[in-house]
């Protein structure tokens, strides 16, 4: 019944949040409230929410606001990467964390194929030519660069970056990557992949580069001035895993300079940038919104997920993707 299911806070219902069809998914265990209207009276709503369901940073798990919520038992997180969540702090807290390990990797996946297809054939600019009223002829100005046969570079060879290989195999592409660990032998064979020990060689060989790290203290700022300039001057960076692991200011330089061809990027830092930052002025770079996961299904199976943690957490039982500090 409505009046015995738990509260949970989540980002926005509607237009700028979560369709309606993704939160009748919470509907069917949880009484929802969105974030903007529990800042209308916190001290009313902020005792009853039981579940709190973050996507990315929306909304900020931050000890203003969690202080706000005594009732608290989980913080669910729709996504697997939590570099934005203070683990050990919601855990002193007593309060579970969860993610979504292994259903965002093939919509992800697919995102980092289609920002390299659409930066390295110049479908941005394709579909500004189609549509001007001015192009009367075909556009031979627009020159992209060849995907098949040529060399990608994957670095973060987790469940995401080996999902890139395969794909990238399916356009004959010399696969190379840059992981913690190296992968089993069958792991590599399946999908023709050669193991760089040192990120630099793959940097210098690569066409294309593809960032599927988790952020951490040790990939934060992993690609600066340094591996840019190891880069070919033909070659396109792109990043479907968080924005800090470029240092921006640096990534500017490159595309300026030419000393990297161009980038797509499906994150950036801050998300989203603001509207004078220098990267939204140059014409070699693509940026998305961070959309990665955002098809229906996808989406679906994520909530799914946060539901049945967030349902486990407000039982007491064990929680199914639990993120322990860490
Ligand atoms: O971490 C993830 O899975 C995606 O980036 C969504 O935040």
């Amino acid at each position: 019944m409505e009046g015995e299911k738990p509260w949970a806070l989540i980002s926005v219902v509607g237009e700028q949040g979560y369709p309606e069809k993704v939160t009748d998914i919470i509907k069917e265990h949880f009484q929802i409230i969105s974030y903007k209207d529990f800042c209308k009276n916190p001290a009313l709503h902020g005792p009853k929410i039981q579940a709190m369901m973050v996507w990315y940073n929306i909304p900020e798990a931050k000890p203003s606001l969690l202080s706000l919520l005594p009732s608290l038992k989980v913080v669910a997180n729709g996504g697997v990467g939590i570099d934005h969540l203070d683990v050990p702090y919601i855990t002193s807290l007593g309060v579970k964390v969860s993610n979504t390990p292994g259903v965002v990797s093939d919509a992800t996946a697919d995102m980092g194929m289609a920002l390299l297809l659409a930066s390295a054939r110049m479908i941005v600019e394709g579909q500004q030519a189609a549509t001007d009223p001015n192009t009367t002829e075909n556009p031979h100005w627009i020159m992209g660069v060849e995907v098949t046969g040529s060399t990608l570079g994957i670095i973060g060879m987790g469940h995401i970056g080996y999902k890139i290989a395969q794909r990238g195999k399916g356009f004959d592409m010399k696969i190379l990557y840059h992981n913690r660990n190296r992968r089993k032998v069958e792991d590599e064979q399946a999908v023709g992949a050669s193991f760089c020990q040192n990120m630099d060689d793959l940097l210098k060989a690569s066409d294309f580069v593809m960032l599927a790290v988790s952020l951490t203290s040790e990939t934060n700022g992993l690609i600066s001035r340094r591996e840019l300039s190891l880069m070919k001057p033909t070659a396109t960076l792109v990043n479907i895993s968080r924005g800090l692991v470029i240092d921006q200011d640096a990534l500017v330089e490159a595309l300026r300079s030419g000393t990297i061809r161009a980038a797509a990027l499906d994150v950036t830092h801050p998300e989203p940038l603001p509207r004078d930052h220098p990267l939204l002025g140059l014409s070699n770079v693509l940026i998305t919104p961070h959309i990665g996961t955002n098809t229906f299904p996808t989406t679906r199976k994520m909530v799914q997920m946060m539901v049945d943690n967030a349902v486990a957490a407000v039982k007491g039982q064990p929680v199914p993707n639990e993120v322990k500090p860490n």
